[in-house]
């Protein structure tokens, strides 16, 4: 039991520092993707199943609100949140079409497009994607094992934060620390001079 847990956490930390070296461009080129749209006046919709869910929610919860600083709050929308239209669309039309509609109706051109997936196959996420360059937004797309799908449908303006691992847990956890690492991007870009929130 103790060696498995061991394993665990050293898989995760090997996991890391291999991302280190393969994703810190990705994610730099991600950052100033983001800052753009945002000093534009464009916006963020995210969308995510499971695991990914939390996690778009947890990044627009962010931008929202604020992350290590006092700053200004910056538009992002989690496409993941809504329970009587996810239902709705659900229901009526397919599971597939339930970020798509949504992208559709609020996506502006100039917008981002934060689409996360462990396999990269989710059918929701490149129908979402599908649907974000139909409507000249960007693309930055979180995946992992061999990028799946959604790597084939990126363009030169989008970007691929692929996390060079086969398990879902781990692929997830580096989603997370990527995730964090771009909301500290973006407020270093944005407000470079604003203090840390002193948390009780
Ligand atoms: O891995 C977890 C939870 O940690 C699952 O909830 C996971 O997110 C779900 O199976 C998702 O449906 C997987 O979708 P994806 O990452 O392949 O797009
Ligand atoms: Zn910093």
């Amino acid at each position: 039991m103790i060696e498995h847990i061991r394993a665990s956490f050293t898989e995760s930390i090997q996991t890391k520092i291999v991302a280190t070296d393969t994703l810190a461009e990705p994610i730099a080129y991600a950052a100033q993707m983001l800052v753009s749209a945002l000093v534009n006046g464009n916006k963020i919709l995210c969308c995510g199943n499971g695991g990914s869910a939390l996690e778009a929610q947890r990044f627009s919860a962010t931008l929202l609100n604020r992350f290590e600083r006092e700053r200004p709050s910056l538009p992002a929308l989690s496409l993941t949140a809504e329970g009587a239209a996810l239902t709705a669309i659900s229901n009526d039309y397919q599971f597939a079409e339930v970020f798509s509609k949504q992208v559709r109706a609020l996506g502006q051109p100039g917008d981002v497009l934060l689409a996360i997936s462990t396999s990269g196959n989710s059918r929701n996420i490149i129908q979402a994607m599908e649907a974000a360059l139909s409507r000249d937004m960007t693309i930055v797309a979180l995946t992992g094992k061999d990028g799946g799908e959604m790597a084939g449908l990126l363009g030169p303006n989008d970007v691929e934060i692929r996390v060079p691992s086969a398990r879902t847990v781990r692929i997830h956890e580096v989603h997370m620390l990527a995730i964090n690492v771009l909301c500290e991007s973006i407020d270093d870009y944005l407000f470079p001079d604003h203090s840390e929130v002193q948390h009780a």
